[in-house]
């Protein structure tokens, strides 16, 4: 408040203009043509200014350029595709379809210093700590702000500057029409039509600034949600969605974080409105606060204002007091949303199989159950809102206006301690008369206190929204704490169960001590364990396989085969990384060198042609210079060469996994190997639903193009493509063997499909041993 140790007559007119509603002491006679006019123009100059920078400033920070569409040479494609989503040079370029057009939209991905970086602000949160407005909620909120607000000179900053220029001016103008509306009500007693019309006209004129003021609040404050969304959403895309596969740890081998898709939609969504509207919400009213405490304190007196100080002061504590615990109640809310979510989402994903065995009925009784979990606990949170608003109520609207009303009377019945007003009553009032005076400057007053009350009720009204967003500041850190720890290789140890074997030893997360070495041309097991990790599982921490000693060189197939349940996949699962290495050493090729394919082949959102290449994108497809026809042989060697035509051609989208039998989607997952055509293949039971002569030829055919097969499967018919033989067994052991020559492996699968033939007769011999039972039986 520097300004007001100069006297503002001796200031510019235009800055007397602004300051006159907050320094103004003097009954001003008739309005001042100029001051009104410099009043609107600096408004309006305020407003442009704010605008201009919003302009240019906050719309390059997007970095979207629209661009024509063009063709991609070697496909059909009419995308305009550019960098495509894979990082280089720290960004890469989404095209993004915008109206008839392409946006191209620039991310920069977070980098993994930036996660080093920001790994000791989240250290994982300890169970049993309590929700609320406390110190653990003030300390998770200021790790999740250095994430939203990375450095001052940020989009998010100009917004937060922005919205506080036009909260300012909000403010002001509140202090503008107070005194208007003085000055209205006076010249309506005096009876001075003149003034009073004039009066009228600048309400209108006043208008104009403060809705625009308005609006751009509510607009500023929602474009702050939304870039704290974007910053927040994007970065915890980047920390579940990379090399360390972040989202599948989460699922499986943690159980701390339930439900991961609704933290990230909807929780992060909601922290973020809070977060902004919290701003403006005690931001405004805190200004509002000062500045109409320092015009009351002029026009009521310092007396008057300590009662309202008490008063806050007072309120203050009640409510904090007498405040539930919603913080707590809307994390709960947040998280029984989260398991409706997911008895849907399964629904959707298990559509088909559900719909075979009739069970809408058990289905619908598993939605309704979460449905109703959830509404109970929403409903009482309604019926603990009753007893609290009304007590809010009172407290803010009544006990504050009769407060208010008491401390407008302080200069009319106690002039003395009564500051200006007090004065006016002691000097007999200005040319207007003391009646009109006091009604003047009790409808300023009023206005002020009115204002007031709005603000103090809104300032503790955001402490219930405080409250609030403690529980989505909770969820959130949560949801960042843990995704950190993993992106880290960092688990929960596991304890061991009070029934775990004396004998058997029990591996915890907390003690991962196996050794990966990667750019091995092969693949080698030196003592290594197969464990499942998740505690959560029965099996957890227990040795599915108790010690595998296997190496497979470039040319060497390997048949992995045993009884259901016993860890063959588990044996994939640890050479791709998403389960850890408990002890012993895996020696293996880079990631760009193996490939696997699951037994359900897993179709994307996207083209047809996008099914044939995943995981790479199109523009990775273009920059490696293949091309449709390629594709095309490829579909001839997996025998779905009529595919591309029968669909629509290579740009079609559809739901494919509703397009494609289950035969066809492993011919897609088999052609994604071939288009990918890598030094080694995991395939794991990926042919169980193809006819066993396609399978031969597609089996042949990787061969021939120099995949080395690391294969899991029950089929016998299968040893023939393989050199070795590794047979787990139910009790942990695993045997390795060579299945021998070429010559050696047709014998054996003679033999194999002389048994098979044999077997298919038991059924009848069976059937026949029946009949003669009964037939003696009979006779006897
Ligand atoms: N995340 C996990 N944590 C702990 N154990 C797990 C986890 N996931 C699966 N398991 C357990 O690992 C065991 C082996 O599973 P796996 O899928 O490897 O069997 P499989 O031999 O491939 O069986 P199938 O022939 O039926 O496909 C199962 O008993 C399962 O309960």
């Amino acid at each position: 408040m520097v300004v007001f140790s100069k006297p503002v007559d001796r200031l510019p007119v235009p800055l007397q203009a602004v300051l006159e509603p907050i320094t103004s002491n003097a009954q001003r006679q008739p309005y001042s043509k100029t001051k009104v006019i410099a009043s609107a123009a600096t408004i309006s100059l305020a407003a442009y200014i704010a605008n201009y920078i919003y302009q240019k400033r906050l719309e390059n920070f997007d970095s979207q350029i629209i661009s024509p569409i063009t063709p991609l040479s070697g496909t059909s494609s009419k995308n305009d595709v550019f960098e495509g989503p894979t990082p280089r040079n720290n960004k890469y370029t989404l095209t993004v379809p915008y109206k008839n057009r392409t946006a191209k939209v620039t991310v920069r991905p977070t980098s993994t210093e930036t996660f080093k970086k920001h790994k000791k602000f989240f250290p994982p949160s300890t169970s049993g700590q309590r929700v609320g407005v406390n110190k653990v909620f003030f300390k998770q909120l200021s790790a999740i702000l250095k994430v939203i607000i990375p450095k001052i000179r940020s989009k998010e900053v100009i917004i937060l500057v922005l919205h506080s220029i036009f909260l300012v001016l909000r403010t002001w103008l509140s202090i503008v029409v107070a005194r208007l509306d003085g000055r209205i009500v006076r010249d309506l007693v005096a009876a001075n039509g003149k003034e009073f019309l004039k009066g009228i006209m600048y309400w209108f004129a006043i208008a104009i600034p403060a809705t625009y003021t308005n609006s751009m609040i509510r607009f500023l404050q929602s474009k702050l949600s939304i870039a704290f969304r974007t910053r927040l959403t994007r970065y915890v895309h980047d920390l579940y969605l990379n090399k360390e596969n972040a989202y599948y740890k989460a699922i499986n081998l943690d159980n701390r974080i339930g439900g991961a898709d609704q933290f990230i939609t909807t929780d992060i969504a909601r922290f973020c409105d809070g977060l902004a509207s919290l701003y403006s919400n005690l931001g405004k009213p805190l200004l509002d606060t000062i500045i109409f405490n320092y015009q009351l304190t002029k026009s009521i007196g310092l007396a008057g204002m300590m009662g309202l100080f008490g008063n806050y002061l007072l309120t203050a504590w009640i409510l904090r007091k007498a405040t539930p615990a919603f913080g707590k109640l809307a994390a709960h809310e947040a998280k029984l949303e989260g398991d409706f979510r997911a008895a849907h989402t399964r629904l959707i994903t298990n559509a088909e199989e559900i719909a075979f065995y009739n069970g809408a009925d058990l289905e619908l009784s598993i939605l309704d159950r979460t449905y109703t979990k959830l509404i109970k606990h929403i409903n009482s949170i309604f019926k603990i809102r009753i007893a609290y608003n009304m007590f809010e109520d009172f407290l803010i609207k009544y006990c504050w206006s009769a407060i208010g009303l008491l401390m407008c009377s302080v200069p009319v019945f106690f002039p003395s301690w009564g500051g200006r007003g007090g004065r006016q009553e002691l000097d007999g009032g200005t040319v207007y008369g003391k009646e009109r005076d006091r009604t003047k400057a009790f409808i300023t007053n009023k206005r002020l206190m009115l204002t007031l009350a709005d603000a103090g009720g809104r300032m503790m009204y955001s402490y219930k929204e405080l409250a609030e967003l403690a529980g989505y500041t909770s969820r959130v850190y949560n949801l960042l704490a843990v995704l950190h720890s993993l992106y880290a290789g960092e688990y929960v140890p596991t304890p061991r169960p009070s029934d775990f074997p004396d004998e058997q030893e029990f591996y915890s997360l907390g003690d991962i001590r196996g050794e990966v070495l990667y750019g091995y041309d092969g693949l080698k097991f030196e003592s290594v364990p197969i464990v499942g990790p998740n505690a959560g599982n029965e099996r957890g921490g227990e040795e599915l396989i108790k010690s595998m000693n296997i190496t497979i060189r470039p040319g060497e197939h390997l048949l992995i085969t045993g009884p259901n349940g016993v860890g063959k996949t588990s044996v994939a699962r640890v050479i791709s990384r998403l389960w850890p290495l408990f002890r012993g050493r895996l020696s293996r090729p880079e990631d760009r060198d193996i490939f696997y394919v699951p037994q359900r082949p897993y179709l994307s959102i996207g083209t047809l042609r996008d099914q044939i290449i995943y995981p790479h994108s199109l523009a990775d497809m273009i920059r490696s210079g293949r091309t449709d026809k390629e594709l095309l042989d490829i579909l001839h060697v997996v025998k779905l060469s009529t595919i591309p035509d029968r669909e629509g051609g290579w740009e079609t989208q559809k739901e494919w996994k509703d397009v494609f039998s289950g035969g066809e989607k492993q011919r897609i997952g088999i052609a994604r190997l071939f288009y990918h055509h890598p030094k080694f293949a995991i395939l794991d039971e990926c042919t169980s639903a193809v006819s066993s002569e396609v399978e031969g030829l597609m089996y042949q055919h990787a061969k021939d193009i120099g995949i080395t097969l690391v294969t899991i499967s029950h089929r016998p018919s299968l040893f023939k493509y393989h050199t070795h033989l590794l047979r787990i067994g139910d009790e942990g052991t695993c045997e390795s063997s060579t299945i021998g020559t070429e010559q050696e492996r047709m014998t054996l699968d003679k033999e194999v499909a002389t048994l098979e033939a044999k077997l298919k007769d038991v059924d009848s011999w069976k059937a026949r041993i029946a009949e003669i039972n009964m037939e003696l039986q009979l006779n006897i």
